[in-house]
């Protein structure tokens, strides 16, 4: 689905990121981890053409990315960015209809399948009895389902998430990330929870100041090795008993300070 071969980028001066190569298969989720100006943000937005790198190679459905026209990128990736643009005044209906632009020509107006298929983006993410609600008095957990609403009427073929979970209580949290992973569409996604990565992510990609740190399962890359050099505090890493998923605790540096 997407290949990365030794991107670099390089903004100004500051190399952003350096050796990045990591193949992201069908319904895979994968996770992408690491400190503040680690460069995850920036590897999005290379995958989504809105910066380009600097050499490698990034493929996409087995074609180059260079080569996709504009409105051909845009009907084959989905963005649920981490700010978006406000749009005031505006119903849940009206913005989860938006996904279907890039399948449009300029005044074409939409058909009975058209409205079915909004409609059941929004069932699929329980947003059906809002449809008519302005979507400036959601809640930020409703409002991110909508995003992802609009994603699904889109039908891409890849689903970029900057951050989906930030400013969300941890219901919500772990609402939308399951949501993502019920989809079934191949999901690359910025994540600071390393204890959501692990729940729900197939694969991780960790950061270090551009770096690719360490790409892999939950099992392989959270672990104290990896993690402790990466986000400079001292970690410990176990297995959850029931879910058998590994949970990061980072200890603070003056730990008998809580004693
Ligand atoms: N236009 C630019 N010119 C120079 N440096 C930039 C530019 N844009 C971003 N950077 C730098 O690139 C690095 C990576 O930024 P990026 O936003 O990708 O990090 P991030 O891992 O997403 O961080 P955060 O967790 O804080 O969101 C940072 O050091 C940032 O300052």
């Amino acid at each position: 689905m997407l290949k990365l071969s030794a991107v670099c980028l390089k903004l100004g001066e500051k190399t952003v990121l350096n050796d990045i190569s990591f193949a992201l298969h069908n319904n895979e989720f994968i996770g992408v981890i690491g400190p503040n100006g680690a460069g995850k943000s920036s590897l999005l937005r290379v995958v989504q053409r809105s910066l380009t790198a600097n050499s490698g190679q990034i493929m996409l459905k087995q074609r180059a990315l260079a080569q996709y026209k504009t409105a051909e990128l845009a009907r084959t990736l989905a963005v649920v960015s981490q700010n978006p643009i406000p749009l005031f005044a505006l119903t849940v209906e009206q913005v989860a209809t938006m996904g279907l632009l890039p399948h449009k020509s300029w005044f074409e107006v939409n058909h009975s399948q058209d409205q079915h298929q909004v409609s059941q983006a929004l069932n699929r993410v329980g947003l059906a009895d809002k449809a008519s609600q302005l979507i400036d008095t959601l809640s930020g957990g409703e409002l991110q389902r909508l995003y992802i609403a609009r994603a699904l009427v889109q039908r891409p073929a890849l689903l970029l998430l900057d951050e989906p979970t930030n400013h969300l209580d941890v219901q919500y949290q772990h609402q939308v990330l399951e949501l993502v992973r019920a989809l079934g569409i191949p999901a690359l996604a910025c994540l600071h929870d390393l204890n959501l990565a692990a729940m729900y992510c197939d694969k991780i990609l960790l950061l270090h100041q551009g770096q690719q740190y360490a790409f892999g399962t939950p099992e392989q890359v959270l672990t104290t090795e990896l993690l402790q050099p990466v986000f400079g505090l001292a970690c410990e890493v176990t297995t959850h008993v029931l879910l058998r998923k590994q949970q990061v605790t980072f200890l603070p540096s003056q730990t008998g300070t809580l004693c």
